[in-house]
């Protein structure tokens, strides 16, 4: 498929989309959504990526939904064709790990699409917001429920029902966000931080991902039981082996990633 709204790149074994509308503050039109599920299934078959950074420019990771795009659509139109679903949903199933990398506005979609990635890394101009309500709609993508279980109850609210954007800095204190960087250093950071993951143990590391995962899904204690599952599965690796071993023996692991 030919790309002509993100750019994607292989680093090592991190694999890098950049979402590129400059013109429409990276708006997610639906040919970019198109486009961005293909470079994820791509990823995800390569067996030499083990990482996978999510950003968009300086000014905008994206403004959320095609507003110009959507905005003549009816009742059936978006009901009938469950607009909104399966693949705005893709990130979050996408098995290897994902890292947003997020400067500037992340609004609507684009703050669901930031969230649906496995942890954001922000710039310090970043601002989170869930602005639909200033155009005559709700959060569509999973705003509402993301959003309240990253920030507590009291703040998504007042978020949804305003429109209030969160700077980096709250973002951070309110748990949305991993960690902020200088603007300049945010690519840098994203990708030192991918190239880490990706230098470890594949299963480890989906094994992991899908075990913090479960905690938004589960109980506390059919988490704990999930967790213990896959942990005990990680002893039928290789890696597993080879890992300890190199820990006793004091040298690097020579991970097979099996
Ligand atoms: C996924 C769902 C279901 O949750 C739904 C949604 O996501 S609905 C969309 C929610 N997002 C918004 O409401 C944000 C809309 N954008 C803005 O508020 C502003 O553009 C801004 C605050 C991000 C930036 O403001 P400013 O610096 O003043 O730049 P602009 O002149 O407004 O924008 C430049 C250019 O980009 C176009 N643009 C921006 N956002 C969108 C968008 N979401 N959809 C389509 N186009 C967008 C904007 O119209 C400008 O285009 P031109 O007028 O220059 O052609």
């Amino acid at each position: 498929m030919a790309y002509e709204n993100i750019l994607v790149e292989t680093r090592g074994n991190v694999g890098l989309i950049t979402l590129n509308r400059p013109k429409a503050m990276n708006a997610l039109c639906a040919a970019l959504i198109d486009e961005l599920s293909d470079a994820l299934d791509g990823f995800e078959k390569d067996a030499g990526i083990r990482c996978i950074v999510l950003t968009g420019s300086e000014k905008a990771f994206a403004a959320g939904a095609d507003i110009k795009e959507m905005k003549s659509k009816d009742f059936m139109d978006v009901y009938g064709e469950d607009f909104i679903t399966h693949d705005w949903e893709r990130v979050t199933w996408t098995r290897k790990p994902v890292i947003a990398a997020v400067a500037g506005y992340a609004l609507g979609g684009g703050c669901e699409m930031a969230m649906m990635c496995d942890f954001i890394i922000a710039a310090e101009n970043a601002k989170f917001g869930q602005p639909e309500i200033t155009i005559g709609t709700i959060p569509g993508s999973g705003g509402t429920q993301r959003l309240t279980r990253f920030v507590g109850k009291s703040k998504a609210m007042e978020m949804c029902l305003t429109g209030r954007m969160m700077d980096a800095a709250e973002a951070e204190r309110s748990g949305l966000v991993s960690r902020v960087v200088p603007v300049e250093d945010l690519l840098e950071d994203a990708m030192k931080t991918a190239e880490k993951i990706a230098g470890l143990s594949l299963p480890s590391v989906m094994m992991a991902k899908e075990a913090v995962n479960r905690a938004y899904e589960t109980t506390l204690a059919e988490g704990v039981k999930f967790e213990r599952r896959l942990f005990h599965s990680s002893f039928a690796t290789q890696d597993q082996k080879e890992g300890m071993a190199a820990f006793a023996e004091k040298r690097p692991a020579n991970w097979k990633h099996r």
